[in-house]
């Protein structure tokens, strides 16, 4: 009997130390994962940039060349800028990637969702003679931008397969021929793949040098490594082949080295002047709320905090489950859109004030990604992941067999979790950039947290011994509830686990300016673009006046057309300039031009009876429909 128990007490030793070598193997693999993929990437890297002869992470003023000029047509792009595009100034990069396609080079652009990469093909396109031919992936984001170029009076025209045979047969003629007016053409990937009539007409279109420039939006769908992968974008290689002479230009919003170098090589492009942007974005507000862990309480405080902090119809997303009513949300009549993570790269929509995570994302690109699409008119918004411990084994069993899934997971994980280290600090260690300043622009940059240590360990024993003790049985999440209702009957015990937010100094200030609030003018004008857009075939909004211009309108106040010229370009004063300077010859010296503060003390002080009452009664909110049952 002795010699059963001493057996089975090696046994268990054995058993106990061969899970623990297991757990270390493990580790060791999960290391040399993440070690082979870096070394890979470093390798890509390499490659490119030799390949290129550029720097990696070239900025145009490390490029050997200046890009930012002069050049012999800098009034005329000036000139197209404002009074076309409705654009008073240049943002990072775009001057200078301007120039080196008017130039006739080869280049590869990395900037941020919403960085403004249109503008930087659109303009040399229409200062170029000829055609300009752009590729994109969808036929959303095409229709978005034909919309747009259109009520910018710019000939634009897409060929896909919703064109009708008369715009067919008007754009092969053009192209042919020269006849008609045709300055942008947009095509998906699979008409360069698929379609030997339309290749025969781009190449009669080249021959008389017409060809002006080709534009491959959403470049990373080339590479399988990117996270659109679109098989047609592989034999986009033959556009370089076929028309050497014409300067391509390949656009993405986000390129590891690997991508980079895989999209290099698949277009083409060996010899291109690289331009990368930083990945910052420092118009949003990062933050991480604690999770309920009831579904409905999730929901309640999502569609809390949407009525409280954007009561004037203010856009947004909140990624979950469901996938519905997008057209209406992208004319303003929906204020938010519920999406599955599938729904992201066809938006195209500017002003989304607010991206709410109502689960986590599987990796801190995903996040960035998803996240990225508020603010894209570079107006303060704000991104909200709703996190709790009990969503990440459902996620790790999603992403186990991804390569790097786990790692990857773990690091937003980690980024959710951290109450010291700033958000954004996280994404430029993930993207390997250089640390700037987030000038509070995240949770815990702009409250300070107490934090008291707790003894997890001692805690988790004195959990499992209970649990022992009653033979009780717990899967993984019902540990987690357990730990965290253990946490809270400790908090009560003053054992001290409460963390306590305090507002920092300075920059406390700034998370309340982070919110965008229209202005009584700005809605005045977010009103009368809705109409304007309307009775201009349906365009969108945005087409009309897009946010940035309202806010300069209602700042500036311009009381004549050349006032308003200087703001949003001639074009548009000439088509909406006496209706804008009509209302804001009403709006002054009106009633409603009351001091913004006096509105905004009385909207603060009545908001939760508001917020409570508006539940009830507006009708334009999606509640959140999510299939998402919580454990
Ligand atoms: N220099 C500028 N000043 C002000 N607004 C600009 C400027 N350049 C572009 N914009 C505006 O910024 C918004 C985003 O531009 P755009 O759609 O080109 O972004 P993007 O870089 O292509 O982003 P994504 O990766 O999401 O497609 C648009 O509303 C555009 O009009
Ligand atoms: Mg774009």
């Amino acid at each position: 009997m002795e010699t059963e128990e001493l057996v089975m007490e090696e046994l268990l030793s054995v058993e106990a130390e061969i899970q623990d070598v297991q757990d270390q193997i493990k580790t060791l693999f999960d290391r040399q994962e993440k070690l082979e993929e870096r070394q890979s990437e470093l390798r890509a890297l390499l490659e490119a940039c030799k390949a290129s002869g550029s720097p990696v992470q070239g900025s145009p003023s490390t490029t050997s060349e200046n890009w930012s000029g002069p050049f012999q047509w800098d009034s005329e792009a000036d000139d197209v800028r404002l009074n076309v595009f409705g654009i008073p100034s240049y943002r990072a990069n775009q001057r200078e990637i301007i120039n080196a396609v008017m130039s006739g080079k080869d280049v590869l652009v990395i900037m941020a969702a919403g960085g403004g990469k249109s503008l930087c093909y659109q303009l040399p396109a229409i200062l170029r003679d000829g055609v300009a031919l752009v590729v994109s992936p969808l036929l959303s984001l095409i229709q978005d931008q034909v919309m747009g170029l259109t009520a910018l009076g710019i000939p634009a025209f897409m060929l896909t397969s919703t064109t009708n045979k008369e715009v067919e047969k008007f754009i092969y003629k053009a192209l042919e021929k020269g006849e008609g007016e045709l300055k942008v053409l947009y095509v998906t990937p699979e008409k360069i793949s698929k379609s030997k009539r339309f290749m025969s007409k781009l190449e009669k279109c080249n021959h008389q040098g017409r060809l002006s420039l080709i534009a491959i939006d959403e470049a990373h769908c080339c590479s399988q490594w990117g996270h659109d992968f679109r098989p047609d974008y592989k034999s986009l290689g033959i556009l370089k082949t076929q028309f050497p002479g014409v300067p391509i230009v390949a656009l993405t919003a986000t390129a590891t080295g690997k991508v980079q170098y895989d999209l290099m090589e698949m277009l083409r492009i060996p010899k291109c002047v690289k331009f990368v942007s930083t990945v910052n974005r420092p118009n949003l507000f990062y933050k991480v709320r604690e999770k309920p862990s009831v579904g409905k309480e999730v929901i309640d405080e999502i569609a809390e905090f949407i009525l409280e902090s954007y009561s004037n119809h203010e856009s947004g997303i909140v990624y979950c489950f469901s996938r519905k009513e997008c057209n209406r949300w992208s004319k303003n009549k929906l204020q938010v859109i519920v999406g599955t993570v599938a729904f992201g790269m066809g938006i195209n929509k500017p002003d989304v004030r607010f991206v709410i995570h109502h689960s986590l994302s599987k990796s801190m690109e995903t996040y960035y990604q998803e996240s990225g699409r508020a603010g894209r008119d570079g107006l303060p918004s704000e991104c909200v992941l709703f996190f709790r411990p009990a969503d990440v084994p459902r996620q790790s069993s999603m992403v186990f067999y991804e390569n790097s899934g786990l790692q990857n997971l773990y690091d937003i994980v980690r980024y959710c979790q951290t109450k010291r280290q700033c958000r954004r600090a996280a994404f430029f260690k993930h993207f390997s950039e250089a640390l700037q300043d987030c000038n509070g622009m995240c949770d815990n940059c702009a409250f300070s947290n107490e934090i008291i240590e707790l003894d997890y360990a001692v805690a988790i024993v004195s959990l499992l011994k209970d649990v022992l003790e009653n033979d009780q049985r717990l899967t993984m999440l019902q540990l987690v509830d357990k730990m965290k209702s253990k946490h809270k009957q400790l908090g009560k015990k003053a054992v001290k686990i409460e963390t306590c937010n305090k507002e920092k100094s300075k920059t406390a200030g700034d998370v309340k300016t982070v919110k965008h609030r229209l202005s009584g003018l700005e809605s005045k004008l977010d009103e009368l673009r809705k109409e304007l857009s309307s009775n201009h075939g349906g365009i969108f909004p945005h087409s009309v006046l897009s946010s940035q211009q309202m806010s300069m309108i209602s700042t500036e106040k311009p009381n004549s057309m050349e006032e308003l010229e200087k703001i949003i370009g001639k074009l548009k004063a000439e088509k909406y300039g006496d209706r804008i300077l009509e209302e804001i010859g009403k709006f002054v010296g009106s009633e409603d031009e009351l001091p913004e503060i006096e509105a905004s003390k009385e909207e603060e002080g009545s908001s939760d009876k508001r917020a409570s009452k508006r539940l009830k009664t507006r009708k334009n909110v999606v509640l959140i429909d999510s299939g998402d049952e919580e454990p």
